[in-house]
Formats: C-alpha cells, sequence, structure tokens
C-alpha cells in the first residue's frame, strides 16, 4: 500500500475503487469520525495541462452543496500531489445500475431523473454548467439516491450561464449537435440534452445516438433521429423530444422541465432545491466535535466559517452533519 505522508493519521487508505484519466480513486475512512469517503489522487506531474481542471472543479464543488452532487470534505495539496476527499458513494455507477436491470421502470425513472433535474437546475441558478452529464457521472449511494460528479469540465462563465461557450468538450455520445458541430453555444442548453440522452437511457436501457465510428454517430445525433420502443409511453416520448431538440431554441428549458408533469407526477409542485452555497449552522454536530477536540463549540464554528471550508476540520463537520441528516447518531466510533 503506498503511502501518502499528508494523509497519515487523518485518512485510512483501502482499496482503489476507480480510475479514470489523470486520477485514481481510492476508498479511506476518515479517523476522527469512522466515516467512509472517496478519496481522488492526482499526480502532478501527471496532470500536464488538465491542472486547470482541478481548480475548476474543485471551486465548483466549494461552492455547489446540493443533496444530489457529490459532496466535497477536503482537499489537500503536496508538492507532488493533490487529494480530493469526497462523499463515498457505495452504490456505483448509474450506467451499471442500467444495464444491470437491463432498463428501469417509468417510475424508477422518475425518481432518478427527478433528482439529476434538481442537481442540475440547482447548479444553473448558480451559474454553472457541468457540460459532461452522462450516466458514468452520475452515482448511486447505499440509499439509492443520486450524486453528480466529475466537475471538471464545468463552466461558469463570467457573464452567467447565458453566456455563449465555445471550448468543444465532454463525450461525444451525450454531446448537443451546437457542441460537436463546433458552434458556440450555451452551457444550459447543453446540459438539457445530455439529461435527455440520461432520461432516453434510463427508460430504454440503451443509448439514443450510438456508433462505434464517429462519423456515424455524428450523423446520427445532427439527424435527431432515435428509436422509441414500444413501451415507452406517450409523455416520456413528449418530454425526450423537447430535451433533443436539434436546434438548441426549441428545447425545453430547465424552468419548463422543473415544472413538466411528467416528472412532478402531475402535481403542481415543481422541482425544489436549497438556494445554499454554504452549509448550515449545527449545534448538535459542533458540541460533538467539541467533545472530540475540547474546543469550545463557538470557537470550531467561527474557524469554520472563515476556513477556506477544505481542511480536516471541515470535513469532520460535514460528514458529522451527514451522519446526523442520515438519521445516524452522532456519538465518535
Ligand atoms: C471514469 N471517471 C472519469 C472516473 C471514475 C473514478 C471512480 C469513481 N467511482 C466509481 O467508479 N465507483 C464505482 C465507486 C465510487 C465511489 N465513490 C465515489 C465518490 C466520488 C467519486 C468521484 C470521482 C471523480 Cl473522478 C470526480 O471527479 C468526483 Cl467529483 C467524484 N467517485 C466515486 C466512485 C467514478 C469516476
Amino acid at each position: 500500500m503506498v503511502r501518502y505522508a499528508a494523509l497519515k493519521g487523518l485518512y485510512d487508505l483501502e482499496k482503489t475503487i476507480g480510475s479514470g484519466g489523470f486520477a485514481k480513486v481510492k476508498l479511506a475512512t476518515h479517523v476522527a469520525t469512522g466515516e467512509k469517503v472517496a478519496i481522488k489522487i492526482m499526480e502532478k506531474t501527471a496532470l500536464g495541462d488538465d491542472l486547470p481542471r482541478v481548480k475548476v472543479e474543485v471551486e465548483a464543488l466549494k461552492t455547489l452543496l446540493h443533496q444530489h452532487i457529490c459532496g466535497l470534505y477536503q482537499v489537500i495539496e503536496t508538492e507532488s500531489h493533490y487529494f480530493m476527499v469526497m462523499e463515498y458513494c457505495s452504490g456505483g455507477e448509474l450506467f451499471d445500475h442500467i444495464v444491470e436491470k437491463n432498463k428501469l421502470s417509468e417510475s424508477d425513472s422518475r425518481r432518478f431523473f427527478y433528482q439529476i433535474v434538481s442537481a442540475v437546475a440547482y447548479m444553473h441558478s448558480l451559474g454553472y454548467a457541468h457540460r459532461d452529464l452522462k450516466p458514468e457521472n452520475v452515482l448511486l449511494d447505499k440509499d439509492e439516491n443520486l450524486k453528480l460528479i466529475d466537475f471538471g469540465l464545468c463552466a461558469k462563465p463570467k457573464m452567467g450561464i447565458q453566456a455563449h461557450l465555445y471550448t468543444s468538450c465532454g463525450s461525444p455520445t451525450y454531446a448537443a449537435p451546437e457542441l460537436i458541430m463546433g458552434k458556440k453555444y450555451l452551457g444550459s442548453e447543453v446540459d438539457i440534452w445530455s439529461m435527455g440522452v440520461l432520461l432516453y437511457a434510463l427508460l430504454c436501457g440503451f443509448l439514443p445516438f450510438d456508433d462505434n465510428n464517429l462519423e456515424n454517430l455524428y450523423k446520427k445525433i445532427l439527424s435527431g433521429k432515435y428509436e422509441e420502443p414500444y413501451w415507452l409511453s406517450n409523455n416520456s416520448k413528449m418530454l425526450i423530444k423537447s430535451m433533443l431538440q436539434i436546434d438548441p431554441a426549441n428545447r425545453i428549458t430547465i424552468h419548463e422541465l422543473c415544472r413538466h408533469p411528467w416528472i412532478t407526477g402531475n402535481s403542481l409542485k415543481s422541482v425544489s432545491f436549497i438556494h445554499r452555497t454554504e452549509f448550515e449552522k449545527d449545534d448538535e454536530v459542533l458540541s460533538t466535535m467539541s467533545a472530540i477536540c475540547g474546543e469550545k463549540s463557538i470557537d470550531i464554528w467561527k474557524k469554520l466559517v472563515q476556513s477556506d471550508r477544505t481542511d480536516y476540520r471541515t470535513a469532520t463537520y460535514l460528514l458529522l452533519l451527514d451522519r446526523k441528516l442520515r438519521g445516524l447518531s452522532l456519538k465518535i466510533a
């Protein structure tokens, strides 16, 4: 087991749970609380020109606090590595979940899709576009709740979410026509297209546009034509059609999506999310921490508020808060 001195006494590293591109993700235990975490480990020399993506992702995750966006607890930087300590998602990738079940029922799809719409609507309300939404970037936690991950490609245009973007990024299979044509595009609109591909994958168990040959794949996406399996209800077909519109101007907006009857289940209650970018003060968690480290609760809170939100104290607070929100006792292991 490679020992990282920077994690000593703070996190006990366990097995590798995945790797992708320039990062390795390992399961670990947060020593002070005994809670499981996922640590994304990146070697600076291996990052090369992907280094800016780390900063983009850290800044995004520090701001984005939402129950369906993978939480960031701590960031540790050494001269050779970055360590991002995050919420552990023990349910694996949504992609594997769909493959395993072959396809999901309309009600299971609705439950999952509602969570994705809530997370994306929250991101867009704060001016962030994900730009790489795909089943591989949606994980499940132990209660089968969804967690969005991989914010290395997300964009927060200075002029707000309605400003045009130009970088062509993300995976072609889920990429909107305007993006693969290299046109200027709006992050909000390409996210809607990718969510349409995601909803299609949930309901059908396969992808609307798929081809091993990139040229053919592009042709299929630009044609906007896809199969409609017999089991799709008319409402599902109409919703997918409104998201997979080639012309972004004809595409449903995130606001309309939040109120769409297919998603709200015909209740008038639109998709909700809390406009939060700061974590709330919880006295029970603070008093538990005060019992661990002997500091007074008020001093712990003051330090938390003043911190850059990525230190061990923040990780301990957020992990205890998560444990409380999951209805577990706060007693320390
Ligand atoms: C294919 N990708 C480019 C990388 C892949 C690495 C393993 C990871 N994973 C898995 O694949 N399990 C099956 C287990 C697992 C469990 N908890 C996780 C918690 C967080 C993350 C995570 C990973 C990355 Cl690269 C992020 O940027 C963020 Cl914000 C979060 N990945 C997790 C993760 C999924 C992604």
